[in-house]
């Protein structure tokens, strides 16, 4: 394509860009997520003690995702990443239900938090492939989204090893940030 010619292509269909911050309790599979999304790889991952930070390009989307460490005594580091962040994917590990009142604590912290007033939300309901993941209603009502009032959300079963879900939490992600455009 010539250069005019991309230039007029861009204008007419400009790439949205998105920051997006990917949080949620240590071992619920960010960080998976993360490369299976970058790569369609798995790999094998070490608990995240700083960040990663991807390019993720889907259709008219462009992400800049970052993937935070959940570990307990970092979750405070949290806040740095807050600044002009568009959207909000919170991990869950489904199967771990004994920790589902703890990823509850710290959604809400988020939810509440002033500089987070304007993001979109993905829950992904991770780890659907093992055999007691709690179903996405039983997601919803552990981590008490019905309450949630003033911003877009939605959860979408996810499987971190085999892509499942990822893409379709992508274009929901991309059909509501051209709407806020
Ligand atoms: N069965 C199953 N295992 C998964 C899935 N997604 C991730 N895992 C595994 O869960 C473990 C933790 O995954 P990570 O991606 O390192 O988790 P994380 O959220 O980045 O954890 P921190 O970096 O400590 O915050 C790894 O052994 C992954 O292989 C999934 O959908 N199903
Ligand atoms: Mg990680």
């Amino acid at each position: 394509m010539g250069l005019l010619a991309s230039k007029l292509w861009k204008y007419l269909f400009p790439n949205l860009e998105c920051r997006t911050l990917m949080l949620g309790l240590d071992g619920a599979g960010k960080t998976t997520i993360l490369y299976k999304l970058k790569l369609n790889e798995v790999v094998t991952t070490i608990p995240t003690i700083g960040f990663n930070v991807e390019n993720v390009s889907y259709q008219k989307i462009s992400m800049t995702v970052w993937d935070v460490g959940g570990q307990e005594r970092i979750r405070a580091l949290w806040k740095y990443y807050f600044p002009n962040t568009t959207a909000l994917i919170f991990v869950v590990d489904s199967n771990d239900t004994e920790r589902v009142e703890e990823a509850r604590e710290e959604l809400w912290n988020l939810l509440k938090d002033p500089e987070l007033q304007n993001i979109v939300l993905l829950v992904f309901a991770n780890k659907q492939d093992l055999p007691r993941a709690m179903t996405i209603p039983q997601i919803t009502e552990g981590l008490e989204l019905q309450k949630i009032t003033g911003r877009q959300w939605i959860v979408i079963g996810s499987n971190g090893l085999t892509g499942d879900g990822l893409y379709k939490g992508l274009e929901w992600l991309s059909e509501k940030l051209k709407e806020k455009k």
